[in-house]
């Protein structure tokens, strides 16, 4: 090995991978994105996988509500996952589908879908083997993270909120579209919860090992410098 490569080699930091997990409107996405970007990390969006795979379903006539049906089409779609935390991006079969897997339609659709076990066996593969091919690491956004998809993470963190500032935050980015007041909105939220936290597949849960941060007095920059410093902490250790 020559001079240039050893020292290259000792310096590199190693690649870091990180899982964050919480309920809808907590902050993951904006936090893990925003904490990518600062550490040079690759950044994956769970949630819009399996927003992706229900939008597929949606649009192929397939009953949300027969697991039986969703299971045998699971294997079906082609999703792929852009990890740029610059520019994220998804498609199915080809197709750009960030805009419509944003929809209330699929929104409603896809604590059912995603409890089917076929599903979360497909996805949790597909998202090991985007958090192995990260070359610098990676930072993992969903509900499973910690506890199923990647239970040796470096860093483990998991958000929560009042209901009522998850709701406000939610509302905030419908306005002007799809904007619904603000009781509908936290009983949705709230509906969600329930149904992912009680699938009998990889709940919604805090893994034993993860690190809780309670967002609801916290700006976004607090949140993003607080998750930041846990992970330079970890590197650091
Ligand atoms: N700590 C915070 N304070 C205020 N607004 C926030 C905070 N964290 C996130 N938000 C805003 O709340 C909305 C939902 O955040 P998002 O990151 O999509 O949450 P999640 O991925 O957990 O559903 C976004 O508009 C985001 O800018
Ligand atoms: N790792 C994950 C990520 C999301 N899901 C399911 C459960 C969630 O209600 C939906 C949508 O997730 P998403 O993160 O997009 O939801 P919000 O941005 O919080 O509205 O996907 C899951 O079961 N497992």
């Amino acid at each position: 090995m020559s001079d240039t490569v050893e020292t290259a080699a000792r310096t590199a930091p190693a690649a870091v991978v990180v899982g964050i997990d919480g309920p809808s409107g907590t902050g993951k996405s904006s936090t893990s994105r925003a904490v990518a970007a600062k550490l040079g990390l690759r950044y994956l969006d769970t949630g819009a996988q399996y927003r992706a795979i229900t939008w597929w379903m949606l649009a192929n006539g397939i009953d949300v509500d027969d697991a039986a049906a969703v299971a045998q089409a699971a294997g079906k779609p082609v999703i792929v996952s852009g990890t740029d935390p610059s520019a994220p991006t998804i498609t199915v079969d080809g197709e750009d589908a960030a805009g419509p897997i944003r929809t209330q339609r699929v929104t409603a659709a896809v604590s059912a879908v995603s409890a089917v076990p076929e599903v979360r066996t497909r996805l949790t593969e597909l998202q090991r083997a985007i958090a192995a091919e990260a070359p610098h690491g990676i930072v993992v956004e969903g509900r499973d993270i910690g506890t199923t998809v990647l239970p040796d993470a470096d860093l483990k963190v998991f958000l929560t909120a009042s209901p009522e500032a998850r709701a406000a935050r939610r509302n905030g980015e419908l306005k002007g579209k799809e904007a619904a007041d603000l009781a509908a909105t936290q009983a949705a939220l709230i509906k969600r919860d329930a149904a992912d936290s009680g699938r009998k597949t990889s709940p919604l849960a805090k893994a034993a090992d993860a690190v809780e941060v309670d967002t609801t007095d916290l700006t976004l920059e607090q949140v993003i410098e607080c998750v930041v410093t846990l992970v330079e902490d970890k590197r650091s250790a």
